[in-house]
């Protein structure tokens, strides 16, 4: 074993002899081309001379100048390109590869094939040193034990014998450890890689990928691929090794920047931020549901967030009647039966309960909404919704020509055009001696008449143009304004407490507020009217912690995104949001595009947390038997209970100091609520770097944080504790996930603390 280690390490010496004479050269001719593309910006318009004098000569000045623009482009791209390979070599050097297969192909000789971040051949690129590990081949080593294995090429399926397989763990260019894992037991290097301490980053995963996972990262067929994963099962890492996949396999066509990675919060964006990068890859796109809301409706509304709306939720403060309506409301309005209805409400448009603004000029009225509507009623109903309403603008338009002409013969147009400064006269001749207008007192007074009313109702125009005088906010409110009007809406029964809701609903939306539950309702009936906005340059779109997204949510995405396929990972059991009832599942979402078209992949196995933390949480939701645990050993997670709130800070501050001294990196005290996180950090000033996350945080922190539960979401901490784990705190069934998802983001350590008795979610 010594001399294959010997013989091992001395590959490994070559190899990064290799690597690091390849740098050398790239890095000369980065540099080199780097002044090239200095050079050619610097003097881009020495090379062009700019004649515009004859057609021809215009001509071939953009001739010229569009050869130029292609050849920065090239450079740029070419430098780009070598910035990249450079950046992945340099990764390389400290870690060549970490896997092996001796694989035989049928009729072949064995070769030995080494895997690791990225492809590297020798210098006349003839031999393999390194596979990338999303090379074709490589997928047997995530697949395959030793015995029979095959894979997939664009040329068809090569079929062969794994001989053997190695793992290397190899640190600062030297071997540290390698396994033929044919031989050993379990899985020495992933062992190592989970019980390791958290920085601020997530890391990649691509030396211990799980065939299951890898299922995932590869996975290559149809429109929608679903994902459910137990808590640490690798969901989010999958996400992020699949853009890398994708990034490399699809490299002609597939950039970046085409690719959208759906994340909670912004906090979670740092946080996985490194991974592409450390796989020499750009960076996808990162965009909160939220973001794009404000994006769309920050102008008209005051939209609330949806860690405000759970806070809400959890505090459970103020008025009871209230309460109960707006969980109601939050419920029925992330469901399938509401949005059924708002598809049936949009259908019903068609025939009558359109809305528009009238049209005003100058305080007076030119057309009233109710000439509008009749109009848009006469109109032909064979043609498709929108046309109606492009047609509808056609007419409005004709109308303002004419009220245009109307108005030229107003006496505030003279007023107007004796109060043009010089500066605006001139600009005005000059504008007609462009037009050919005779230079004639007369004609130019008249041709200043129309320049003047014009100029005053390009904004009308503009607002008729982009469709502004439809009044979506009055027919998303008269939903609300006749109780009675769902019921022929939909299938079911009306909600309950629906009276009140509509009320509150029309409240909001008198003081120009839209709850976050109204919110994407509220956008999607107005794109079902209006038309949707689409996004065709994004080919791939990924939807981590799905479990929180309503089928409206969903449906938007879909609309929004029409040419990207669309991976979708979640965990029921983690579902916190308000609107999640008791039944959240992902079945609905083969309805999006079809079975033919939608692949479901679960994910049991948990790799976050040490064995025993995670028997401690699979026992708190239901199903959580089929969760297993990867054999990680550690303590066993205690509860304590205490007396009093300053007991309970006595505790947490000792515990904190021993898990320090311990060499914890992240330790996490996570709260219900935001508001408790408050008091907590307030309480517990005395420990040394303490910090509060809240909703707008925007870096994932290292050391000791105070952290509401719906927060902490999809990131992890080497130690947690867990505030408050009484019956008090967490009493009624909808707090189960939350809590669950709570315990679930400790890696190593999970102490529980209770005032009284503890919460019923645990069994002791
Ligand atoms: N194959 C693997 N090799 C090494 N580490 C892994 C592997 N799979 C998962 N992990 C580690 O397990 C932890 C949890 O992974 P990740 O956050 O991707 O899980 P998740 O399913 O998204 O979790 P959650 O739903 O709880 O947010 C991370 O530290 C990740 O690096």
């Amino acid at each position: 074993m010594k001399s294959d280690i010997r013989h091992e390490q001395k590959r490994v010496d070559d190899v990064i002899d290799t690597i690091m004479r390849q740098i050398e050269t790239l890095e000369t001719e980065t540099g080199r081309r780097m002044e090239e593309v200095a050079e050619t910006r610097n003097h881009f318009w020495d090379e062009v001379k700019v004649n515009t004098d004859t057609f021809d000569d215009f001509l071939e000045t953009v001739i010229a100048l569009r050869q130029q623009a292609q050849s920065l482009t090239v450079s740029e791209s070419t430098h780009k390109q070598a910035q990249k390979k450079l950046s992945a070599l340099h990764s390389m050097k400290g870690k060549p590869y970490f896997g092996r297969i001796d694989f035989t192909e049928e009729g072949e000789p064995t070769e030995r094939v080494y895997i690791g971040i990225s492809t590297l051949t020798d210098q006349t690129c003839d031999d393999f040193l390194v596979y990338d590990w999303r090379a074709p081949i490589s997928s047997v080593y995530y697949d395959y034990p030793p015995g029979p294995a095959e894979y997939t090429t664009p040329g068809g399926v090569i079929r062969g014998i794994v001989e053997s397989k190695w793992q290397y763990l190899i640190r600062d260019g030297v071997i540290q450890s390698m396994f033929d894992t044919s031989l050993t037991i379990g899985d020495e290097i992933l062992q190592e890689v989970l019980g390791k301490r958290t920085d601020n980053h997530m890391h990649s995963i691509v030396a211990t990928i799980q065939q299951k996972q890898n299922q995932i990262i590869r996975h290559d067929h149809g429109r929608l691929l679903i994902v459910q994963g137990a808590a640490g099962s690798g969901k989010t890492s999958a996400a992020l090794q699949r853009i890398a996949y994708l990034l490399y396999k699809y490299r002609e066509t597939l950039k970046a920047d085409q690719i959208v990675l759906f994340s909670p919060n912004s906090m979670f964006n740092s946080y996985v931020s490194q991974v592409l990068p450390e796989l020499g890859e750009e960076n996808m796109e990162q965009v909160t549901f939220q973001e794009y809301l404000d994006h769309r409706l920050s102008m008209e509304f005051q939209v609330e967030g949806p860690y405000d709306q759970l806070e809400y939720v959890l505090r459970k403060e103020g008025n009871r009647q209230m309460y109960e309506t707006r969980t109601a409301s939050i419920q029925f309005k992330a469901s399938t039966d509401f949005f059924e209805a708002i598809k049936s409400y949009r259908k019903s448009l068609e025939g009558s309960g359109m809305k528009f603004k009238g049209i005003m000029f100058r305080g007076r009225t030119i057309l009233t909404a109710e000439e509008i509507t009749e109009r848009f009623y006469s109109c032909e109903t064979s043609l498709r919704f929108h046309n109606r309403l492009e047609k509808l603008t056609e007419w409005l338009n004709s109308q303002i020509d004419q009220a245009e002409k109307r108005e030229r013969m107003e006496s505030w147009v003279e007023e107007a055009i004796e109060l043009m400064s010089n500066e605006q006269y001139h600009k005005a001749r000059k504008y007609f001696r462009k037009r050919n207008i005779p230079d004639d007192y007369e004609v130019e007074y008249e041709a200043l008449r129309r320049l003047v009313v014009r100029k005053r109702f390009k904004k009308l125009r503009k607002w008729i143009k982009t469709l502004q005088y439809v009044d979506v906010k009055g027919v998303y409110q008269q939903l609300f304004t006749d109780p009675l009007m769902i019921r022929s809406l939909m299938s079911r029964n009306t909600p309950g407490k629906w009276e009140y809701i509509c009320r509150l609903t029309l409240r909001m939306l008198d003081e120009e507020q839209l709850y976050y539950e109204d919110a994407t309702p509220f956008l999607l009936l107005k794109e079902l009217i209006l038309g949707f906005q689409t996004n065709t340059s994004i080919k791939h779109v990924l939807i981590d912690e799905a479990q929180d997204y309503s089928p409206f949510q969903f449906e938007f995405i879909k609309r929004l995104f029409p040419s990207a396929k669309l991976t979708v990972l979640g965990d029921f059991n983690q579902a916190i949001f308000a609107h999640a009832n008791e039944h959240v599942d992902f079945s609905n979402l083969t309805e999006l595009y079809g079975p033919d078209e939608t692949d479901q992949i679960n994910l049991t196995e948990s790799y976050r947390s040490t064995k025993p933390i995670i028997d401690f949480t699979r026992r708190l939701v239901p199903g959580g038997e089929h969760i297993s645990a990867f054999e990680r050993d550690g303590a066993v997670p205690v509860i304590t209970a205490v007396t009093d709130h300053d007991d309970l800070h006595d505790h947490i501050t000792k515990t904190i100091e021993k898990w320090k001294a311990h060499g914890y990196h992240s330790i996490a005290v996570i709260c219900k609520t935001a508001a408790e996180s408050e008091r907590v950090f307030g309480s517990l000033h005395h420990v040394e770097n303490l910090k509060l996350m809240k909703s707008v945080s925007l870096e994932y922190e290292q050391g000791v944080v105070v952290i509401p539960a719906y927060l902490a979401k999809g990131i992890e901490f080497d130690a947690v504790i867990i505030y408050d784990a009484s019956s008090q705190t967490y009493d009624e069934e909808s707090l189960r996930r939350l809590f669950y998802t709570a315990c679930t983001r400790a890696m190593h350590e999970l102490k529980l603390y209770t005032i009284g008795k503890p919460t019923h979610f645990i069994e002791v």
